[in-house]
């Protein structure tokens, strides 16, 4: 079997944009030099990363804020193009990455619905058939033709994980997915997420939660300024049960 995912050599590099504060004189002026006081800096966000997730294998990607993480995801998930290198993705791909992306604020939770399943490459009617189960996954019957506009971020974010987890994707891409929402909805997460691996998903997690990452992955990557610095197997200990005599 090919793996579910590789990532080859993937460099990203991005333009910074410094906006010095003007005087007021200098804004005048600068109405007609415009840009003047902009100064671009090119700032590598990734260097050089390469991995492979076999199938059925769960990834875990540790670091500091800043690291690369988001952005590693982003070029998994297609959003974003690496600068070098490249990502192979064999299986369906589902991203939880940023709330609000593969969504419209206009069009109500139903209708998002089809639209973001239709990002990940899923016909109308493979949704039909679905759209029930992902309704009442995310609790949001009630609201659920009501325009996404007026959803909290934590409504967004059942109804980006209840599309995601319902279309039994091959492979999940999660970045922080559990930094929104209550505790009842995060461990039924938790538990969706057990339950697709047991199956045979593939995982890449991006978390900041060392025991998210040890409970669900098998492997780890530790970037640091968009190298890797580190990386190997997660060894799950098994802990004893120790019994203590009174
Ligand atoms: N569109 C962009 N334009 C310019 N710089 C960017 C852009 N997106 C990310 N960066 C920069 O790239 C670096 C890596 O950002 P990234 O969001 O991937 O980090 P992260 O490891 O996910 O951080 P966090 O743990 O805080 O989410 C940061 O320095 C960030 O400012």
């Amino acid at each position: 079997m090919p793996p579910a995912i590789i990532v080859e050599h993937v460099s990203k590099e991005f333009i910074l944009r410094h906006n010095r504060a003007l005087g007021l004189k200098t804004r005048f002026l600068g109405l007609f030099h415009k840009n003047k006081r902009e100064k671009r800096e090119h700032f590598l966000a990734l260097d050089d990363v390469s991995f492979t997730v076999e199938q059925g294998e769960a990834l875990g990607l540790l670091g500091h804020n800043g690291s690369g993480k988001s952005t590693l995801l982003q070029i998994i998930a297609g959003i974003l193009q690496p600068s070098k290198g490249r990502v192979i993705a064999n299986g369906r791909v589902a991203p939880l990455i940023q709330l609000g992306v593969g969504f419209n604020p206009e069009l109500t939770g139903y209708e998002n619905i089809f639209l973001n399943a239709s990002l990940y490459g899923f016909l109308n009617k493979d949704v039909r058939k679905r759209v029930k189960d992902i309704i009442e996954f995310s609790e949001l019957e009630h609201f659920i033709d009501t325009p996404l506009k007026n959803y909290s971020s934590g409504m967004q974010m059942r109804l980006g994980f209840a599309v995601a987890v319902n279309l039994q994707p091959d492979i999940l891409l999660a970045d922080e997915i559990l930094a929104v929402g209550d505790q009842a909805f995060q461990d039924k997460c938790l538990d969706k997420i057990a339950e697709m691996r047991s199956n045979g998903m593939s995982l890449i997690l991006v978390s900041h939660s060392e025991d998210q990452v040890n409970k669900f992955c098998n492997y780890y990557v530790r970037l640091d300024h968009g190298v890797t610095i580190d990386h190997g197997p997660i060894i799950k200990l098994e802990v004893e049960k120790v019994e203590f005599q009174q």
